[in-house]
């Protein structure tokens, strides 16, 4: 038996009983529901990353929705608690959902929300910090300021790599891996390589207009090219004798992108190359990322996220080579705010019986405080397999 979890309650009286297993950013999310008719329990217990048991207390004999976090494991005993308890919607507030099994809740009739869209550029500018902090070294320079250390200004203190005119290479150009590659094009003018199963024509559109004002300004202009493979993004750097200076990763996780960066692949990359993770831990075989950054001290890497979290693998928090910050890349108020904001429009959406949001790459008519929000779901990834209907709005 789970000890009883405990929790503060906005509405008491409300019609239907949602959870939050968390407090969020912001009291918006809470006034979206509670408008609604819905009392909303959030835990305040005070661990970090809540068990299933914790959650299955939590949820309780009669729960109309839960909004949860990455951190916990949906599964078949989530979702059949959720389903018991007359509970039919639930989202995590995060864009990425491999923390869910989306089958085992479309099996139980359960919707599941997240967030797109409003943590992009907040998640594209902590990867581009990163790389920029790991080319110029800035954290051991601080570290170094900080020791006492600094003593006078000399030709080789730091010295670390350019990105002006190099290549940046990112796999997985969706949402955030485009943003993340205008931010260094634009603000760096580097070249890009890309790889993702889909071809993103807009990035590509944007890069070619831009090289053509760069070039109308007498200035060199910046190319594109998308690689039939991954390991095209890595050898690059070899076949255009160009450095493929900084590798960004941006796919989903799922069983085509785990340790996706491994032995071999961190073998194909320049020795001095910078590869920087926002995406998921797994991703990347930490254990093999220790050795290569050991066997090679000029290569850099800058991490969000870690394979184990919250820890890291044997030997990485040593490395100089590496600056590591711990899954803050959305962490702005206004993405935060938002992103509790649309977690809560899903779960109200679904026990309103609301079609869902037509276009989730655009929700801005969600997180904007001015206006009230649209009547719809603003992102239910099971949404076809439940035949939900689609916005019209
Ligand atoms: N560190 C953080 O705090 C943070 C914040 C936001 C998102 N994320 C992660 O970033 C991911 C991407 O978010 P997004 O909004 O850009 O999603 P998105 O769906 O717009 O982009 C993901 C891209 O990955 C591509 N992809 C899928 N499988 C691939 C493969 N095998 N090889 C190459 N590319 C592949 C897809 O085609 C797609 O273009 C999320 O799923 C999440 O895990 C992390
Ligand atoms: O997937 C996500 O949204 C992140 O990891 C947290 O913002």
């Amino acid at each position: 038996m789970a000890k009883p979890v405990s929790i503060e309650v906005w509405n008491p009286n409300g019609k239907y009983r949602v959870i939050s297993t968390k407090a969020m950013p912001g009291t918006r999310w809470i006034r979206l529901l509670t408008d609604h008719d819905c009392r909303v329990e959030i835990c305040t217990q005070k661990q970090t990353i809540l068990s299933v048991e914790d959650i299955v207390a939590l949820i309780g004999d009669k729960c109309d929705g839960v909004i949860g976090q990455l951190t916990e494991d949906w599964g078949e005993v989530l979702f059949s608690a959720l389903s018991k308890a007359g509970g039919k919607a639930f989202s995590n507030m995060a864009v990425g959902y491999n923390n869910v099994d989306v089958n085992a809740a479309t099996k139980y009739g359960v919707s599941v929300g997240n967030t797109p869209g409003v943590l992009t550029e907040t998640t594209a500018e902590l990867a581009a910090s990163l790389s920029l902090a790991a080319a110029r070294r800035i954290v051991e320079a601080d570290e170094f300021m900080r020791a006492g250390l600094y003593d006078g200004w000399l030709p080789h203190l730091f010295v670390g790599n350019l990105l002006k005119g190099q290549t940046v290479g990112v796999i997985g150009a969706g949402r955030i891996g485009s943003a993340y590659a205008r931010m260094m094009i634009e603000g760096f003018k580097m070249n890009l390589i890309y790889y993702d199963l889909y071809q993103a024509t807009r990035l590509e559109k944007f890069v070619t207009g831009y090289g053509e004002f760069l070039k109308s300004n007498g200035e060199l202009p910046v190319s594109w090219k998308r690689a039939s493979s991954m390991e095209e993004v890595l050898r690059e750097a070899d076949v255009v004798r160009n450095l493929c200076l900084s590798i960004s990763l941006h796919p989903i996780l799922d069983k085509t992108t785990y340790h996706l960066i491994n032995k071999n692949s961190l073998a194909k990359m320049k020795k001095e190359a910078i590869l920087v993770n926002c995406s998921r831990g797994p991703v990347v075989d930490e254990v093999a990322l220790v050795e290569h950054l050991k066997e090679n001290p000029m290569f850099r890497v800058g991490l969000d996220v870690f394979e184990d979290e919250p820890y890291m693998k044997p030997g990485l928090a040593d490395m100089k080579n590496a600056v590591v910050v711990p899954h803050i890349a959305s962490a702005s108020k206004w993405t935060r705010e938002g992103m509790a904001a649309l977690a809560a429009l899903n779960v109200l959406g679904k026990i309103k019986g609301y079609p869902v949001w037509a276009n989730p790459n655009n929700i801005d008519p969600f997180v904007n405080e001015n206006s009230p929000p649209p009547a719809a779901c603003p992102s239910i990834v099971n949404a076809k397999a439940l035949g939900l209907t689609s916005s019209k709005l």
